[in-house]
């Protein structure tokens, strides 16, 4: 898939803040633009106060990647900007530079539908100082949206306990991007089919769907306009009953749907969008299974979200099919993951490697520094804890501690002699390279159930869930303690 080539006909290069640029001119200039460095991207919080967060966007990153050069009119763009005194912004040896630039970079990633926690790294990048700066704003734009967006899908889903959820988003998303990368994410997510033909086009994601109010109101009568939709999709029959009054709806549904039998064709079910959903389902499955349509699905609509659906099916319900839109696509409750992109390591003038730290006042913010690795430790396919640690220590132990990145207090032994490993940064790039294979839309869908399945039902609870353990290897956490205490000129004995 050529997302870039496809969507905007050309570079991306200049999706960035202003800032990634001067600062990239700045290092140019003052000799560091080639120094080596490594950035992590990461989140400090689940979204929608989850136990789990979905990675996706990878797909993206990747095509952005791949495409990443200035072309002639992204520079003549840039020789044209001036400072106040009517001076060029950036000199003609900069512009120069980055139009011989190109993506040169390590790039390590957790796959797509890989469920993921606080402050391991996501994505991963080494590489010259100036091109691992130049990413950061499009990586976040990409990875916070989908993963945000793939985290709400798998929430829904899972509320929705092995019914099919149709994300119908398109008309209320966020602008034509938002709309396409939202139904990808959805997918990824769990989501069975979109509404959104175009994701359908670019993506390969299944398009389905019933049909609008609009149908019904053109014909002089609501069992006419099903005779007639019946007599054009003889079998693609879902009614959407609740036009005029939703009990005479399903009436007029059953009608056609025995015109359709005699005829050798099924009615496939009937779409209720308003009204007490509870009521009107139990109501729609009775009459139904009444008149000897027991197949026939019930679908329903209208401001849904994993919370509603939750308590619909405590309600019991008899709703098949969910129809999501707004509340999924624009993750209505939290419009933004995030997900931030911080320096962690640098190679100085000596070819030494340096690990980097900010300090904050909140100890949440304190970034976690060096070139690290993320192992998932599992017991019987089942996700005991994951541990950050650095790349290049030595492992072997048969007992580990882990600490948790945010409160020393909280720690964990691991007897790793019990337990299978696995490690979750997969090489995408190697010096500009790809080296890793994509999956396909589908196959990702299905690793995120895969990954989810490793996890106990208390990390998926919606409400309040199980903290999962998070933690730092032990000479991590020394690294990063000492580093702090060094950068705020602490003797630390
Ligand atoms: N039994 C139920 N339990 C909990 N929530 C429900 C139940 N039935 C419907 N809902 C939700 O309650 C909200 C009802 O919203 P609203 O009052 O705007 O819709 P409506 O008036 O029924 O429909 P419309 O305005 O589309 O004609 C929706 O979010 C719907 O999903
Ligand atoms: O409610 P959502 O989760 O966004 O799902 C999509 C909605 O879009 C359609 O109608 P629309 O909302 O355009 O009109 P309506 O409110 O009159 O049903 C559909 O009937 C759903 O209600
Ligand atoms: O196909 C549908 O039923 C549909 C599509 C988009 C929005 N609401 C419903
Ligand atoms: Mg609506």
């Amino acid at each position: 898939m050529k997302i870039t080539k496809d969507l905007y006909q050309g570079s991306l290069a200049l999706l960035t803040d202003f800032y990634q640029l001067t600062m990239s001119y700045a290092y140019w200039k003052s000799g560091k633009a080639e120094q080596e460095a490594v950035f992590n991207l990461f989140f400090r919080k689940h979204p929608f106060q989850s136990g789990f967060t979905i990675a996706a966007g990878l797909e993206y990153v990747i095509d952005f990647c791949n495409n990443f050069h200035f072309h002639e009119d992204d520079l003549g763009y840039l020789r044209e900007m001036k400072n106040t005194d009517g001076t060029s912004v950036f000199e003609e040896g900069f512009i120069d530079y980055l139009k011989r630039m190109r993506f040169t970079c390590d790039l390590e990633a957790v796959a797509e539908g890989t469920v993921i926690f606080p402050h391991t790294p996501m994505i991963k990048v080494k590489g010259p100082l100036i091109q691992c700066q130049l990413l950061e704003t499009a990586l976040l734009n990409i990875i916070n949206f989908q993963t945000l967006i793939a985290t709400k899908s798998a929430r829904v889903v899972l509320a929705a306990k092995g019914d099919s959820v149709l994300e119908f988003g398109l008309r209320r998303a966020q602008g034509i991007d938002g709309a396409l990368a939202a139904s990808r994410a959805s997918y990824i997510g769990g989501c069975a089919a979109t509404s959104n033909v175009m994701a359908g086009k670019l993506f390969g994601i299944p398009v389905s769907g019933t049909h609008a109010h609009s149908w019904i109101m053109s014909f002089d009568s609501e069992v006419e306009a099903f005779q007639a939709y019946a007599d054009a999709f003889p079998d693609k029959c879902i009614f959407l009953v609740d036009t005029y009054d939703t009990e005479t709806g399903i009436r007029h549904a059953i009608e056609v749907g025995k015109i359709l039998r005699s005829k050798g064709k099924e009615l496939l079910g009937v779409r209720i969008d308003s009204g007490d959903l509870a009521y009107f389902s139990n109501l729609a499955r009775q009459m139904l299974d009444e008149a000897d349509f027991p197949d026939a699905k019930v679908v329903a609509s209208n401001d849904l979200d994993e919370h509603i659906i939750s308590s619909l099916k405590f309600q019991e319900a008899s709703i098949d099919t969910w129809g999501v839109g707004t509340k999924l696509v624009t993750a209505y409750d939290q419009p933004a993951l995030g997900a931030v992109y911080k320096l962690a390591a640098l190679k100085n003038m000596n070819g030494k490697w340096e690990p980097k730290v900010k300090v904050s006042q909140q100890s949440i913010k304190i970034n976690i520094p060096g070139d690290h690795q993320v192992k998932r430790f599992l017991k019987n396919g089942k996700a005991v804890a994951d541990m950050l640690y650095l790349k290049d220590t030595v492992q072997g132990k048969s007992k580990i501690v882990i600490i948790d990145p945010t409160d020393p207090t909280k720690r964990k032994k691991l007897n790793v002699e019990d337990l299978e490993e696995v490690n979750l940064l997969k090489q995408v790039f190697k010096e500009g390279i790809q080296v890793y294979t994509s999956p396909s839309i589908q196959e990702i869908k299905e690793y995120t159930k895969s990954s989810l399945s490793c996890f106990d039902k208390a990390h998926k609870r919606l409400i309040n869930p199980h903290i999962y353990p998070v933690g730092l290897e032990e000479q991590l956490y020394d690294l990063r303690t000492d580093l702090v205490f060094k950068m705020k000129n602490y003797e630390h004995e």
